[in-house]
């Protein structure tokens, strides 16, 4: 097993990442939980529902298990009311401890739910895609969407403990290996040039879940995001370059509505976007804009954004939570591995996006 420690003042905590991690997460139940209320999804569920409750049996709480449906589109305070209903139904006090086991849809909600059930309890994140293993279950950002925004309801807070065991990502659907991977370079290019060369270098590898491959690609990942949020817990700077290719991916998840496009797919095309704007609006060149889009397609993600009108996609991307006032701030890359955080005209920006001529 290897950890990541992540540092924040809201807590401190460890990544444990290894095989069998997931029959192993009593570990991170404390004595003094009163109960367990595994939080899920129906097909996550049906694959570890079980020996996720068999595992903690070893903690000697009484144990409960709330299912929700599956799918971006149920992120939302109907799923939020559904864990509150359980919850206060079981009769669970300020002790009680929510595991999340899923992917960031179910990660982002239990935290959520953590954070204000009580006014705060405590939960442990057990992430179970790719891109949960590698983002969303480290940093403690929780959420849902709104139908004009994506995560606009939050709260940052910290789990106790991520637990990753990445031989769970054996039932994960291609498509979500490409989700997971935009993610992982990701911060190659906003931070870590080598990492990116590397992600080039491994990326057959990587897309047929090579064991070494990703176990390098999840630990590498984990550290440069806890080193990242343990500098910036709050995102009042730094933290924001993790936003990179977000303004454009958040625009295109709910401008055509959640679940159409996979977060993954969206940010893996916003990078190509971002990457773009990289060069109009500052000093990356174009041989790296030209890696990051073979890159974006070499691990499956689209590179050619959809069509919905400059107009709109300006209007959408003003509901970020980057922004100050009217103007739009985009996450830029000055080179490969540095990201900086600015605003840019909307002029500049609309010749990138599709539908600028008929608009
Ligand atoms: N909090 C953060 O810092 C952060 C970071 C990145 C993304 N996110 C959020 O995370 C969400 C995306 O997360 P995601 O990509 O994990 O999507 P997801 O949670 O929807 O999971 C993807 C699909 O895989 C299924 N699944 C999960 N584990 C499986 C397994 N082991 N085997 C088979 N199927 C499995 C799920 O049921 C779902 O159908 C978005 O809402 C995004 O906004 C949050
Ligand atoms: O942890 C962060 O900070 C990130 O920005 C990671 C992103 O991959 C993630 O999608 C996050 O939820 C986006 O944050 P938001 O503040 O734009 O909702
Ligand atoms: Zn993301």
């Amino acid at each position: 097993m290897h950890t990541v420690q992540v540092e924040t003042p809201g807590g401190h905590y460890p990544i444990h990442i290894g095989a069998g991690r997931l029959d192993a997460v009593a570990d991170s139940i404390p004595a003094d939980a009163t109960a367990i209320a595994i939080v899920t999804n129906t097909t996550v569920g049906a694959l570890y529902g079980a020996r996720l409750r068999a595992a903690l049996e070893a903690a000697g709480k009484p144990l409960l298990t709330i299912e929700l449906p599956d799918g971006e589109q149920y992120k939302t305070w109907e799923s939020l009311d559904r864990i509150f209903d359980a919850l206060l139904a079981a009769a669970l006090d300020r002790k009680a401890v929510l595991v999340a086991l899923g992917g960031g849809v179910v990660g982002d909600i239990c935290g959520f739910a953590a954070s204000c059930y009580m006014r705060g309890i405590r939960f442990v994140q057990v992430p179970t895609t790719l891109l949960a293993q590698v983002d969303s279950s480290v940093g403690g950002k929780t959420a849902i969407n709104h139908p004009r925004g994506k995560n606009m309801i939050g709260a940052f807070y910290q789990p106790l403990a991520v637990e990753i065991d990445p031989h769970v990502l054996a039932t994960l659907p291609a498509r979500e290996i490409s989700a997971g991977l935009a993610e992982i370079i990701k911060y190659g290019m906003i931070a870590d040039a080598g990492f990116f060369d590397w992600c080039e270098a491994h990326v057959d590898a990587l897309r047929a879940l090579d064991d070494q491959a990703i176990r390098h690609a999840v630990r590498r990942s984990c550290e440069l995001k806890a080193w990242v949020v343990s500098q910036d817990e709050r995102e009042s700077g730094l933290r924001a370059i993790l936003n990179f290719g977000h303004t454009f991916g958040h625009a295109i998840e709910s401008g055509l509505g959640y679940g159409q496009w996979l977060h993954g797919e969206a940010v893996g095309c916003g990078m190509v976007m971002a990457a773009e704007l990289s060069a109009r609006a500052g000093s990356l060149d174009a041989a790296a804009v030209d890696r990051i889009r073979a890159l974006v397609s070499a691990i499956g993600c689209p590179v050619d954004p959809p069509g919905l009108g400059a107009d709109r996609w300006l209007d959408l991307m003003r509901v970020d939570k980057k922004n100050e006032g009217r103007r739009i701030r985009y996450v830029l890359l000055p080179a490969l591995g540095q990201a900086e955080v600015r605003a840019v005209d909307d002029d500049v920006v609309r010749p990138l996006l599709p539908g600028t001529a008929q608009s």
